[in-house]
C-alpha cells in the first residue's frame, strides 16, 4: 500500500474517540463524534464537488481542481472505511482481485448467475 495512504489511515484510526481522539482539536475526531450520517453526508458532498470540478475542467481545460476535490473525496472515504472498521488495504485487495477481469465480462457473468437463479426458482 502507498506509504501516504497507510500513514493517513493510521492517523485516522488514532482519531477515534476510543483511541483518545479529541473532537475539540481534530476534524476527524469531530466527524467520528457526529457519526455515520455526517461522514456519509461529507462523502456525498465531496463526490458532487468532484463531478462539478471535472465538468468545469471540461470547459476551461484546468484539471487541477479535480485533483483537489478527489483528495477530499478519498480522505472522507478513508474516514468512512475506518468508521466501519475496514482498511484501505482491503479495498486495494479487492481491486487486485479484479485485475484482468473485464467489467463487460464480469457484468455478463452476473446476468448469467441471476438468470440461472431465476430458472432454479421456476423448478
Ligand atoms: N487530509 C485531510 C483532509 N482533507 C480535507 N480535510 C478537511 O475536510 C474538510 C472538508 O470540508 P469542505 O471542503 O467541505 O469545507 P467545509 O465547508 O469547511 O467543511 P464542513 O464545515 O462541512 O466540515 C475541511 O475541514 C478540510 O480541512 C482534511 N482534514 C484532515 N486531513 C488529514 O487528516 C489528518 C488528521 O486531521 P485532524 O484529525 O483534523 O488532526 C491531517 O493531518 C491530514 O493528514
Amino acid at each position: 500500500m502507498s506509504v501516504t495512504l497507510a500513514r493517513l489511515a493510521a492517523v485516522i484510526e488514532s482519531r477515534k474517540l476510543e483511541n483518545g481522539g479529541d473532537p475539540e482539536k481534530s476534524y476527524v475526531s469531530r466527524l467520528f463524534a457526529k457519526g455515520d450520517d455526517a461522514i456519509l453526508k461529507k462523502i456525498g458532498e465531496e463526490a458532487t464537488e468532484t463531478v462539478m470540478a471535472a465538468k468545469d475542467a471540461r470547459v476551461d481545460g484546468d484539471a487541477s481542481k479535480v485533483l483537489y476535490e478527489c483528495a477530499d473525496l478519498w480522505f472522507h472515504t478513508l474516514v468512512m472505511l475506518a468508521q466501519f472498521n475496514l482498511t484501505p488495504q482491503q479495498v486495494l485487495d479487492e481491486l487486485a482481485r479484479r485485475e484482468g477481469i473485464s467489467g463487460i465480462e464480469e457484468k455478463a457473468a452476473r446476468k448469467d448467475v441471476l438468470r440461472d437463479a431465476a430458472e432454479t426458482d421456476k423448478h
